[in-house]
């Protein structure tokens, strides 16, 4: 694998904080509710954030607020001082492509692109001229170990490679915040590694990286620590 550094590109954007007060979420169930989420309030900083908890207990509740994937029941999430549920949909949708980068436990690629063509596509989103955005893919690519593979459909790569490339293409726009939910549930322990280590990179670069994981080895790698329980957040302090 290749370190190197980013090259210039003009969607850089400083690190930024994620913050949120009171953030709860309830849903409604039958006659009653179900809280998902208590009031939450904690300022997430820069580096690696585990959450843990048993399945059920809010882990994605939270991941999805923090995304704005989903609305609030109360409270507010701040990304460098912005509301992002106080933005338009299609506002929300636009300060995802320039802040956020997500990596899921399923690649989520896209099925008819090429590993290059996936990894272009936010920043084709974000109206990047097509030579910088072929540079700026090509150079992730290669961040990742897989430039030999650009070419490639998902469908021909292994799922570790796939894997990588969702990686590759949750970095190319150099969000501050990067979301990871169950990054590695799908890989052998060798693929898993090369992905965690792709991961702590950015949280290295200062930027800041939630990542929702059932495996206590998984989250022992990150810098700070919550715990989900019946949808009560605790930190757990940093190591
Ligand atoms: N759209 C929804 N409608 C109703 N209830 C929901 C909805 N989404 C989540 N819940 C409930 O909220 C609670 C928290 O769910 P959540 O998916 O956040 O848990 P989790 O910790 O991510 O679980 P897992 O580890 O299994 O993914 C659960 O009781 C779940 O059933």
């Amino acid at each position: 694998m290749t370190a190197s550094v980013l090259p210039p590109t003009s969607l850089v954007t400083p690190k930024i904080q994620l913050q949120t007060e009171n953030l709860s979420r309830t849903y409604p169930s039958g006659d009653g509710q179900i809280t998902a989420l208590r009031p939450f309030s904690h300022t997430f900083a820069a580096g690696m954030t585990s959450v843990v908890g048993p399945s059920g207990s809010g882990k994605s509740t939270l991941l999805n607020l923090l995304a704005g994937f989903d609305t609030p029941s109360g409270g507010t999430v701040r990304v460098g001082g912005t509301d992002i549920h106080s933005l338009s949909e299609a506002g929300r949708a636009d300060f995802r492509l320039g802040n956020y980068g997500f990596v899921f436990q399923s690649h989520n690629l896209v099925a008819i692109l090429s590993a290059q063509e996936n990894v272009e596509f936010p920043l084709m989103l974000a109206g990047v001229p097509p030579k910088e955005r072929r540079e700026r893919a090509r150079a992730l690519l290669a961040q990742v170990g897989l430039e030999q593979r650009a070419h490639h459909l998902p469908s021909h790569l292994s799922g570790g490679e796939a894997q990588r490339v969702a990686i590759a293409r949750a970095l190319v726009s150099d969000p501050a915040v990067l979301l990871a939910d169950e990054p590695t549930g799908n890989l052998d322990t060798r693929s898993g590694e090369v992905i965690l280590e792709l991961l702590t990179r950015p949280a290295l670069e200062g930027k800041t990286v939630v990542l929702i994981t059932h495996d206590p080895d998984v989250a022992a790698l990150a810098d700070y620590h919550l715990r989900v329980r019946d949808g009560e957040v605790s930190v757990e302090g940093s190591q």
